[in-house]
């Protein structure tokens, strides 16, 4: 399996290619990006360490990796500044975006690959993506919630000092102001977290309220994320070459999951070989259905704009 990150010489590329690269499942990773002295470089850096990790061949360069590649990560575009919402990055990043769809077919994708967009607003772009590539809709997968999802564990985690990878909840809808935590599934250990040790009902809407600021926690404190978004990354990735069906928060183009259409946003997926395999409408609480759908909603005023100005 061979990876191409479009982007891969920033901040989230790189990141992503190195938490690949301690996976060890991808066989190569491509990074290309405009800047490819950088690229090249992170190739070179990431190389020095395969003699400890696995048997992975790294290249830097431009979209003449795209032909061989199974899978398409594009993480090349700007970041928020602390105080910009992921939706006013739409204006910036559209035009960057459709130039690298563009640049994508122009290279000659394989009709199998899986295009993983990761570049924000994500649920936007990746609407966007299925809309302009010429590829079957399930092929081309957001990062979504993916992200918030781990985040949103590890905090939770972090307050009732439990063991972050038995600590399962939920975030759903868009990876954004309008992103919804489900807290109904949320679980540690197998045990209701209403029922976990240390656990109030106070705690519910600080929790929420961090996870939904945690990106720009973080851009405020060291000017991007990185690691844990290449976690997430990987996470999907993982699926993608194991086959393995998991069922992620990831972004895809809805047709009726919860009554939403003609929308990208993040519901229970499955995640396989050939991308979206099935998306599921689990038993959620009302009001989780309802913010999913507001989610839609804002979502779906914004698209208007956007896809009259990608045409
Ligand atoms: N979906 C998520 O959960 C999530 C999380 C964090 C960041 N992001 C998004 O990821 C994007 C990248 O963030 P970053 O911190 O890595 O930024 P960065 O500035 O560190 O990296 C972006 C890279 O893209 C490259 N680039 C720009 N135009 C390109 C093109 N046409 N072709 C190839 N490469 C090109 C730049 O040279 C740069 O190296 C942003 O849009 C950010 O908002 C998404």
């Amino acid at each position: 399996m061979k990876i191409s990150i479009i982007g891969g010489g920033g901040l989230v590329g790189s990141c992503a290619a190195y938490a690949l690269q301690c996976g060890g499942l991808v066989n190569e990773i491509a990074l290309l990006d405009v800047n490819e002295e950088l690229a090249v470089g992170h190739a070179l850096d990431l190389r020095h360490g395969s003699t400890s990790v696995a048997n992975q061949t790294f290249a830097g360069g431009g979209y003449e990796h795209i032909p061989s590649s199974d899978i398409i990560c594009i993480t090349a575009g700007l970041r928020r500044k602390p105080d910009e919402s992921r939706l006013d990055l739409i204006n910036r990043n559209t035009d960057l975006f459709m130039q690298i769809l563009r640049d994508i077919k122009a290279a000659g994708p394989k009709p199998s690959a899986i295009v993983l967009v990761v570049s924000n607003p994500v649920d936007i772009l990746t609407y966007v993506a299925a809309d302009k590539l010429d590829l079957p809709v399930g092929q081309v997968v957001g990062l979504g919630t993916q992200l918030d999802t781990i985040r949103f564990c590890s905090l939770i985690a972090e307050q009732l000092q439990a063991p972050p990878a038995q600590t399962r909840a939920l975030i759903l809808g868009e990876h954004g102001e309008s992103m919804v935590p489900i807290w109904s599934s949320a679980t540690i250990a197998g045990l209701p977290l209403d029922k976990y040790p240390g656990w109030t009902p106070a705690m519910a809407g600080e929790l929420f309220t961090r996870t939904r600021g945690s990106g720009a926690e973080v851009i405020k404190r060291k000017g991007g994320a990185g690691f844990a978004v290449g976690i997430a990354i990987r996470d999907c990735v993982d699926a993608i070459v194991l086959d393995s069906q998991v069922v992620l928060p990831v972004s895809s183009v809805q047709s009726g999951c919860y009554g939403i259409r003609d929308v990208a946003l993040s519901v229970p997926t499955v995640l396989g070989r050939t991308g979206v395999q099935a998306t599921m409408e689990i038993d959620l609480w009302p009001k989780e259905v309802q913010g999913i759908r507001a989610s839609g909603s804002a979502l779906r005023k914004t698209l208007d704009t956007v896809m009259q100005r990608v045409g």
